[in-house]
């Protein structure tokens, strides 16, 4: 059975100290649940360092939210991979919806940050999903088919061990407006064959297919025991542990 992962992208939310307590709270919370479940936390960049401090020999995992390709030079206002590893992060989430839609990130340039959070050794959170408009056209899978190809290109069945898929559907995000059990496990069923004919049956078995778009603590474990989710990536409920740790739980849950 692949092992749940519970992801928090905090965003651009937290002061410095409201990110440490959360931090330390999620740490002392799920110190527990890390025995069954991998739980990863994004806060935004400048506190990755006293992040990392805080969940300093626990089993929590630091990840970034965004990364640029290139180790070093005239690229004012990024962030490399190089730096990203210095500073404690194992995971990198890619191509977020809000990346794409606001900051205008095309599959190509998802595709050179996965390769190079590959080359480094970290883990690629890779996020698919489509836009309202692309849903009510039924064109979910074709958008996923297109996104999945543009950000996996040259991406080799050995790398894939440390790719984790989000599926995001945009009008889900932020809204309240969860997918039905049902519409998360027929994205996430899609997914799973497109890795099976791109790769292999054992690159499909072993990749994790995370859902995100308004996981609450009351509606986790409805998603959680689909058979082809395998975790969650949380947005506003990772911002307290009061809801983060019920949505850690609810993966314990379905793991026994
Ligand atoms: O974008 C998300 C996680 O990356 C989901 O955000 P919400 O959980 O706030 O809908």
């Amino acid at each position: 059975m692949r092992r749940y992962l519970i992801a928090g992208n905090w965003k651009m939310n937290t002061t410095r100290e409201e990110g440490t307590e959360l931090a330390k709270a999620i740490a002392a919370g799920s110190s527990n649940a890390t025995a069954t479940v991998d739980v990863l936390i994004c806060p935004p960049f400048p506190y990755l360092i006293p992040i990392n401090e805080a969940v300093a020999g626990t089993k929590v995992q630091v990840g970034a939210q965004n990364c640029h390709f290139e180790a070093s030079g005239a690229f004012t206002g990024e962030t490399s991979l190089e730096m990203l590893t210095d500073v404690g992060a194992s995971s990198v989430i890619l191509g977020h919806s809000e990346r794409r839609h606001v900051f205008g990130e095309t599959d190509a340039d998802i595709n050179q940050k996965v390769l190079k959070t590959l080359e480094k050794g970290l883990q690629a959170v890779l996020c698919v999903g489509e836009l309202l408009e692309e849903e009510e056209n039924g064109l979910t899978k074709t958008v996923l088919d297109r996104q999945m190809e543009g950000g996996l290109k040259d991406v080799s069945a050995e790398a894939m061990a440390n790719v984790v898929i989000a599926y995001e559907p945009v009008w889900a995000i932020g809204t309240g407006k969860t997918a039905t059990p049902e519409q998360a496990e027929s994205a996430h069923d899609h997914l799973r064959k497109w890795l099976e004919s791109r790769y292999s049956a054992d690159v499909a078995n072993a990749t994790r297919i995370l859902y995100g778009g308004s996981v609450k603590p009351n509606n986790a474990e409805d998603l959680l025991s689909q058979p082809n989710v395998d975790g969650a990536l949380v947005g506003g409920a990772s911002l307290t542990s009061e809801n983060f740790l019920p949505i850690i739980e609810a993966g314990v849950k379905v793991s026994s």
